[in-house]
């Protein structure tokens, strides 16, 4: 774990002192967008056109963030356009790293490909990144705006026009969106890398105060956003499906189990179910990744074994 600081890596923690033992996740710096004509986004430069075989995404299976990227891709039909290489899931002293040199370049790690797109980068070297192979840059390296460029950029191309983000439910999304990620999605990681007792009780309790709230909405609404699933699901569920595998233990999120609430598990079941889905979760990679890679957390490296959990039961939710 570390970063880049002018083109040259450095192998740090995160620096919770000056923020009183918080963890507080640094911003993304590409923050270009791929359209369907290729004019500019909302942010960034433009020239990026949605073309099959241009893009390519780097992508832990670990990371949440990077999880919600391959969910898009597998629903909206992009995997022969868009192709992915997955780091391997062990994040050692040099960030994120290959098992196999990846296909574009023959880097061996993700820092490389950074320093590729901007040669005095600094910053972190997080996953994912969408990388255009024409112009040999990082297009975006924050999930949010990326999956919101695979859900409609693309339709052209796939002639697939299934929309998690339609116009008249955005403003209830973005509410959702914006909830769920300080105490839930970034919630967990508050937990686990927090490094006062202070840090980590509040983290931990805006972290089950909100998963109690969402359970509540659960039991009248079928997804966060009325009768169809949207973007906001996609966000939820990549933490809720490693919740009871890792969070519970390694990031000290246990004053319950996901499996403990009765309409947030059902939930949970069904978005795993929705075809094509679980074929993006990989479960002993996901472990492996939090257990080995955070030795300051879990210094022996072992993996547990646990919790024995089948998400393709019954999810009982056509009744809500
Ligand atoms: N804003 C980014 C956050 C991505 C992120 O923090 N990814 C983590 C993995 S889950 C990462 O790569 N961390 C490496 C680091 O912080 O050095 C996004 O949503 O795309």
């Amino acid at each position: 774990m570390g970063k880049l600081v002018e083109g040259v890596w450095h192998d740090v923690w995160y620096d919770t002192k000056s923020s009183g033992g918080k963890f507080v996740r640094e911003d993304a710096g590409f923050r270009s967008w791929v359209t369907a004509t290729g004019e500019a986004g909302p942010t960034g430069d433009s020239g990026f056109k949605a073309e099959s075989g241009r893009y390519h995404l780097y992508v832990s299976l670990a990371c949440p963030w990077a999880h919600r990227t391959l969910i898009f891709r597998k629903l909206k039909g992009l995997e022969e356009h868009i192709t992915v290489s997955v780091v391997s899931p062990d994040m050692l002293e040099k960030g994120w790293q290959f098992d196999e040199p990846e296909s574009l370049y023959g880097f061996n790690y993700m820092h490389q490909v950074y320093t590729k797109a901007k040669a005095d980068y600094t910053g972190r070297v997080t996953v994912p990144v969408l990388w255009d192979k024409k112009t040999e840059t990082i297009v975006s390296n924050e999930s949010s705006e990326i999956i919101r460029m695979l859900n409609s950029a693309f339709n052209q191309v796939t002639g697939n026009s299934e929309d998690f983000y339609p116009e008249a439910l955005r403003s209830k999304i973005d509410e959702w969106n914006d909830y769920v990620y300080p105490n839930i999605n970034n919630g967990v990681y508050r937990c686990g890398f927090a490094t006062t007792q202070e840090a980590y009780e509040e983290a931990f309790d805006n972290l089950f105060s909100a998963l109690d709230k969402l359970d509540a909405h659960l039991a009248t609404s079928r997804y966060l956003v009325g009768d169809q699933i949207t973007e906001a699901d996609w966000r939820a569920f990549t933490t809720l499906v490693r919740f009871d595998p890792v969070y519970v233990g390694h990031f000290k999120c246990n004053r319950q189990q996901i499996a403990q609430y009765e309409h947030i598990f059902g939930y949970l079941k069904e978005l795993y179910q929705v075809a094509g889905v679980a074929e993006t979760v990989d479960m002993p990679y996901i472990k492996r990744h939090y257990y080995y890679s955070h030795a300051n957390i879990n210094p022996t490296r072992v993996v547990p074994k646990g919790p024995v959990q089948d998400l393709t039961t019954s999810h009982g939710r056509e009744s809500v």
